[in-house]
């Protein structure tokens, strides 16, 4: 009988292997202690999202840049998915304010590794051990205009707040033209078809200022977790 030993001494083929589900989940499982291990002693620390596809120039791109930099001058850390655009731009605000700008790369088909701005850089395969560092090591999100990358990071935070499985923290939307249709759907149709709780719009913030974005993520009121619809009583 053949033994696993034996087995795992002597393949010399092709490495089917590393194609199975056990072995993904001890990548997976490197991804977060290679997170962990990288940003435990990170400090103070904002997550910023927004559109990868801003240009160097524009209104929404400067916008990332002013965050970045104020951050960094509160000394704060700024995590961003480290790519292109509205990531960059917070990077580069980073480090212009003499700030630690770290930079959590994605793998994508269409993948540009990390923007020339992040100083501390991890890549991840997994979206979720990625947001996981997102949420574990900032104290609060500031989001900037963007697609569904952007939403899906906005929203999962918001779910993460609404459901109590994480403490409450900051969620601040920044440009109030860009994002108020949106607000105006959630409470229009979401709250007026009992979808969601009045009461989970005040897990967002929405401000015009990249100064205004920064207090509130760092001094803002945070509200008590909310229950998860309206049956509790208030
Ligand atoms: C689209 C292009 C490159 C994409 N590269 C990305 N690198 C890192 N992180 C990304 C990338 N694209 C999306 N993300 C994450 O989603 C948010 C931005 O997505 P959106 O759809 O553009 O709003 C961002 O916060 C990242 O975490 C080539 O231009």
């Amino acid at each position: 009988m053949e033994m696993s030993d034996q087995r795992l001494l002597d393949t010399k083929g092709p490495g089917h292997f590393i194609h199975t589900d056990p072995w993904r989940v001890m990548r997976i499982q490197s991804e977060f202690v290679e997170g962990f291990g990288a940003l435990s002693d990170l400090g103070q620390a904002v997550s910023v999202f927004g559109s990868a596809r801003t240009k160097p120039g524009s209104a929404y791109y400067d916008m990332g840049v002013e965050v970045g930099r104020k951050l960094a001058e509160a000394g704060v850390a700024v995590i961003t998915g480290g790519g292109p655009g509205s990531m960059e731009a917070a990077n580069r605000g980073a480090v212009e304010g003499n700030g630690v700008s770290v930079g959590l790369g994605i793998e994508l088909p269409f993948e540009q590794g990390l923007n020339q701005w992040v100083d501390l850089g991890i890549n991840f395969r997994y979206f979720f051990a990625r947001k996981t560092m997102f949420v574990k090591y900032a104290q609060g999100f500031i989001v900037l205009p963007g697609g569904l990358g952007t939403l899906d990071e906005l929203f999962e935070a918001m779910v993460l707040v609404q459901t109590q499985k994480v403490t409450s923290f900051p969620i601040v939307l920044l440009g109030a033209a860009f994002w108020g249709p949106m607000i105006e759907w959630i409470t229009g149709t979401l709250v007026a078809e009992g979808m969601v709780s009045a009461k989970d719009l005040d897990l967002i913030q929405v401000v015009d200022s990249p100064e205004e974005a920064v207090n509130l993520v760092l001094h803002g009121h945070v509200r008590a977790p909310s229950t998860n619809g309206d049956q509790r009583p208030e």
